[in-house]
Parts: C-alpha cells; structure tokens; sequence
C-alpha cells in the first residue's frame, strides 16, 4: 500500500468508519445537484468535450469517467452502462458525495485530501463493499493552484488498466491548460520546453495579462518558477525567450484524439475549427443531469452513421429518442421504420425483416412483399425489443449486419441495403448473453454507440415533465398542477415511466374537469405507498442533521473532532447543534 492510502486508512480508523458496515450512501438532494452543478459550470463547461471525446472508447471497455467537484460530489459521469450500472450499487454516480468522510479511502476522496493523482485498486478501499472497485483519480487545479476537482477513471479491480491513473492525469492536465488559456491574454511556453519535458509532451505554460503579469501557471511552470511567481513579472530575459503559444494549445496534448478536442474547443484558439452543431430533440422533454447526458449523446450520435443501442426499462422514451436521432440526423428525409421484434413469431421473422418473393409460402401475399430492411431505404430501421428477438432472428440479422445484405424468404438473390440500425431493449443484455439467450456478437455489432435512459424514477425533473406532457395533453385548455398535485407525483416511483405519467395526466385533466389539477385527481396505480421514495433523497436539512449526528458519534462526542470531521469550525458547529437540539451527554463532552 503507498503512503497515501495507508494514511487515508489511518484517517478512516481515526473517524471511526467500519469497514465492513455500509459507507454513507446518501445522494443529495435533485435540487443541491442542480445547485452544485450551476456552480462548477465552468469545470463542467470545459470537462464535457473531453469527456465527450472519451466517452466511446470506454463503451465496450467497463470502464467509466467522473468528474467530481472539489467537495467530493460526483456532477458528471461518462462511459460504459454496463460498468455504471454496477458502480450505481455503491453510489458511484452523479449526486454522490466521495469524500473520505462518506466513503472511507477511495480515489476521488484521497486524492482530494492528498492533493496528488492516486489509484486506489481493489482491497485498498476502505469499505468492504468498494472493493471491486479499481479507480484511479487525479486532482484538477485552477492556473493560480486552487483545487477545482477530481477526474476519476473507474473500473472493475479485474479490469484494472496501467494507463487509467496515465489518463486521468492527462484529462486534468488538459483542463488545467483549458483555464490557463481562458483566464490568460496571452499564454507563452517558457525556454527548454522542447528538451526533455516536450518528450512527456509537457510544456512549461505561463499565463500573462495585459500588463504581461503572470496570472497563471501550470504544473511544470510552477515547479520552474515557484507559486511565488503570481502576480509578478516575467523576468525581460524569459519574456523574450519564452515562445507564444495562445495559437497552438493542441501541441500540449498527448494524443490525436485529444488534439482534435483542444483545437475544437479552444475559445481563445484563431485556428479554431467550427464546434458541429448538436440539433435540438425538440420532442424530448426533460433537464435531469442524468437524462441530459443521454441526450447529448443522442444529438451526437445523430450526427454519425454508427449503430445505436438504446437501453431503458420500458417506456422511458426509447422510440421517441430513435425518431429523435433520425429526425436529425442527414437520413431525415428517408422512412424511420419501427419493428417490433418482441411482437414477430420466430417463423416469420425473417420474411417480416427481409422480404419475400411470391408464392415463397402458405398465406404469404401473391406478389410477395419487401421486408423492413428495404423498405427503410436509405432512412432509419428501429428495431425495437431486440433483447426479445429469438436466436433464430438473431442469427439471421447478424448475417444482414455483417453482409450488408438481404435475402428475401423464397428467392436467391441478395439485395443491399442502405438503412441506419437503432436498437432499444428493456432487457439486461449482457445478463442475456451470460444466460445463453443472447448473442454476444449481435451485441458489440448493435451496440455501436449506447445510449442509457434513466427510468423516471431516477430522474429529478418529474414535474417539468408532467408540465411539459400537461401542455400536449390539454392543449386548448392549459391546466395547472397544483402543490399537492405535484407532491404526489413526485413522491411515486413510477414502474411505468414516462407512458404511465403520460396516461395518469391525461386520466388527471379529464377528471379535473378545469384548469386545475389537485392531488385527489392524480389516480395511481395503488403503488406508491409500497414505493419508495422518489430517489430516497434525504433533504438537505435531513442530511446536515445525519452528517452531524454522525460525527459526533464518530467523534465519542468532541466537538472539536466532529468539526474537524465535518470540514467546518467549531463555533458553525455549536450553532447547527443547538439550531437542531442536539447536545452531548454531558459526561462525553470534550473541548
Ligand atoms: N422525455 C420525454 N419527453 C416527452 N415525452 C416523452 C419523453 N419520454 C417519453 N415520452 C413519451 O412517453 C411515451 C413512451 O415513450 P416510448 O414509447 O418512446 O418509450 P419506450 O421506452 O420505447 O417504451 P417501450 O419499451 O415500452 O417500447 C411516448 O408517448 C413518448 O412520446
């Protein structure tokens, strides 16, 4: 174990975590994510296209990307749904907190604390139930030093990548450069960045302002030139030595890949290339973090020809989304041609899908018929339910996926087609190919691009929603959900998604009768004293009240330590502690 860990465990004994109990598990509530995420806009702002350009290589790889703010809450997330998903049984997702406090030695809280990159693999987690976890993390730091966050690079601990913690320093390299040349008139690379530091494709960078002082430096000009160095003037020497790089940020970055990204969405850069346009999904409503993302990866699928495979529990919008990346999309102008494969028997499958010639079998129609993959044409075949499609179908469209070509049931000649392929499925499909009831090939050739649609329940904009779906419903005469109305759809955990909001409004404006929606006309389904509730979110309140109770506990009642613990002063504490009536036994009182 490296010195760090061994003293993040250190610390988790100190705070009296137990390994083997449950970390905190706590996700905030919708609306302090809202909140944390309007304040990290600028590191959200430039993380995305990084990690918009990572995304797809961690798609088939279990792996995923976090971006964590400087107090350890996870704000944003991109890689491979099947890894998230298991990651999500830890809370290793947006609305999380990281902190060591919460999750004992991990890789984002350590690395926070410790100030320095960090893998944390396997049994170095503090808690029993992250070690399957192999995270590596490093910190992101403003040009004048302060920490700004955390990128982490997550994985299963059998998947462990020597290059993950290489990756993660690398992104926070990038975006530290990204502030440097934001914040900066003029960035310059100091003598000697092309001896032995351009090897590691590191370039001492400084930031100056119109006045030529120094407003930011990065890591390695700040190891020349000391901390000290902000605000003062560069030396006339190191002035005239020093090259002007402003134009030429893309030399920084290691990679192609990474090039391409710094030169597109370079603000400051001339030589910019034009950022593509992602066309709204106008008929997708909805502001969740969680859903955005999905939609931003939709807009940018649209814009390439690469499968998609679109997962979600049933009616979350899986159609509506592949219409969404059809319409626009360059095919939009072709057919958008849904099938529903769960719906198909095994026989006949292969005739629905490709066709067939006439008198090809009993009951077929006389002039025979062309199958959906033709009659999509140069447009869109949605294949709907694939999860469902029985292995017979599921071999004969992965010789269509692999031939790019047809063959209509009863003829013998092939036929080329031309048609975009998106797949939804409600199922599990690794799960599927793990029970023999799914190809793993069919798999990687569907899943190009996947797309994750978070169930309502997951999601924190259920009541822009229900507002926006009120619109379409009662179209000529607006309704108005009232406070109760809205409490109860909120608190509701919705099996049924986005279609059953929809049937439950359009049940709620006709017995309404008027422009107002009360709580006695939202009818559910019986459910939702079962349900929990919608997202287990503790308030903010709720939570503030557990975090101290916690460490006081933790802290066998010092006032001092529990500060400590909770990262506030002493005085803030007595003051919350007597806001919430909470004392300490006298006799375990301390200073
Ligand atoms: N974000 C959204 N904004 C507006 N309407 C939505 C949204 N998501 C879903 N809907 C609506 O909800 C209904 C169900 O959506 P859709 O049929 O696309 O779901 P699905 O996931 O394909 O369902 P299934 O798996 O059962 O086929 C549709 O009427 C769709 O228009």
């Amino acid at each position: 174990m490296s010195t760090i860990v061994q003293q993040s465990w250190k610390r988790c004994q100190e705070s009296n975590l137990k390994a083997w109990e449950k970390a905190n598990d706590q996700i905030i509530s919708s609306k302090r994510i809202k909140e944390i995420i309007q304040e990290n806009h600028p590191l959200i702002q430039e993380s995305l296209p990084l990690f918009n350009k990572l995304a797809p290589f961690l798609l088939s790889t279990e792996h995923i990307a976090l971006l964590a703010d400087r107090d350890g809450n996870i704000i944003h997330t991109v890689g491979d749904p099947v890894f998230a998903t298991q990651a999500q049984k830890v809370q290793l997702q947006i609305g999380a907190n990281w902190t060591e406090d919460y999750k004992g030695t991990n890789a984002i809280g350590t690395a926070l604390i410790a100030q320095q990159p960090i893998s944390v693999q396997g049994d170095q987690h503090y808690f029993l139930e992250n070690r399957f976890l192999s995270c590596s993390a490093a910190p992101i730091f403003s040009p004048t030093g302060e920490l700004l966050g955390v990128v982490d690079i997550s994985t299963r601990k059998e998947y462990t990548h020597p290059f993950a913690l290489t990756i993660a320093c690398m992104i926070a390299e990038a975006l530290q450069n990204r502030f440097l040349y934001a914040s900066a008139e003029r960035v310059i690379a100091l003598p000697g960045s092309t001896d032995a530091t351009s090897s590691s494709g590191k370039v001492p960078l400084v930031g100056l302002d119109r006045d030529e002082r120094i407003v930011g430096l990065n890591d390695l000009a700040k190891q020349r030139l000391g901390k000290a160095a902000l605000g003062t003037r560069l030396s006339p020497e190191q002035a005239r030595a020093g090259r002007d790089v402003q134009d030429n940020r893309q030399r920084f970055w290691g990679t192609q890949a990474a090039t391409e990204a710094a030169s597109r969405n370079c603000a400051a850069a001339p030589s910019q290339k034009p950022q593509p346009v992602l066309k709204p999904f106008p008929r997708l409503a909805g502001s969740c973090p969680l859903f955005l993302q999905a939609k931003m990866l939709g807009q940018k699928a649209a814009q390439v020809d690469f499968p998609v495979l679109i997962l979600g529990e049933s009616g979350t919008g899986k159609e509506l989304f592949a219409q969404m990346i059809h319409e626009t999309g360059p095919r939009a102008q072709e057919p958008f041609i849904a099938v529903n494969c769960s719906a198909i028997s095994e026989n006949l499958i292969e005739s629905e899908l490709f066709g067939y010639e006439s008198g090809a079998f009993t009951g077929a129609n006389r002039e025979g018929r062309i199958g959906k993959f033709e009659a999509a044409k140069k447009g869109t075949i949605f294949l709907d339910e694939i999860g469902d499609m029985s292995l017979r179908g599921q071999a004969a469209l992965l010789r269509v996926l692999q031939e790019k070509v047809v063959t209509p049931v009863g003829s013998n000649q092939s036929r080329p087609i031309h048609a975009r392929i998106i797949a939804a499925t409600h199922r599990n499909l690794p799960e599927e190919i793990r029970a023999g009831r799914f190809r793993a090939d069919l798999y990687y050739r569907l899943k190009g691009v996947s797309i994750h649609l978070p169930p309502l329940r997951k999601r924190c904009d259920i009541i822009q929603l229900a507002e926006h779906l009120l619109q379409q419903i009662a179209k000529d005469q607006p309704c108005v959900l009232l406070p109760e109305a809205k409490a109860k759809l909120a608190s509701y955990s919705w099996p049924g998604n986005v279609r059953e909001l929809q049937g439950v409004l359009v049940q709620a404006a006709f017995l309404s009768d008027g422009e107002e929606i009360g709580e006695e006309h939202i009818q559910l389904e019986g459910l939702a004293e079962e349900a929990e509730p919608v997202h287990a979110v503790p308030s903010l309140r709720e939570s503030e009240l557990a975090a101290i109770r916690r460490a006081l506990d933790s802290s066998g009642g010092n006032v001092s330590k529990a500060a400590r613990l909770l990262q506030i002063g002493r005085n803030t504490l007595y003051r919350k502690m007597a806001e919430y009536q909470l004392t300490v036994p006298v006799n375990q009182e301390k200073p």
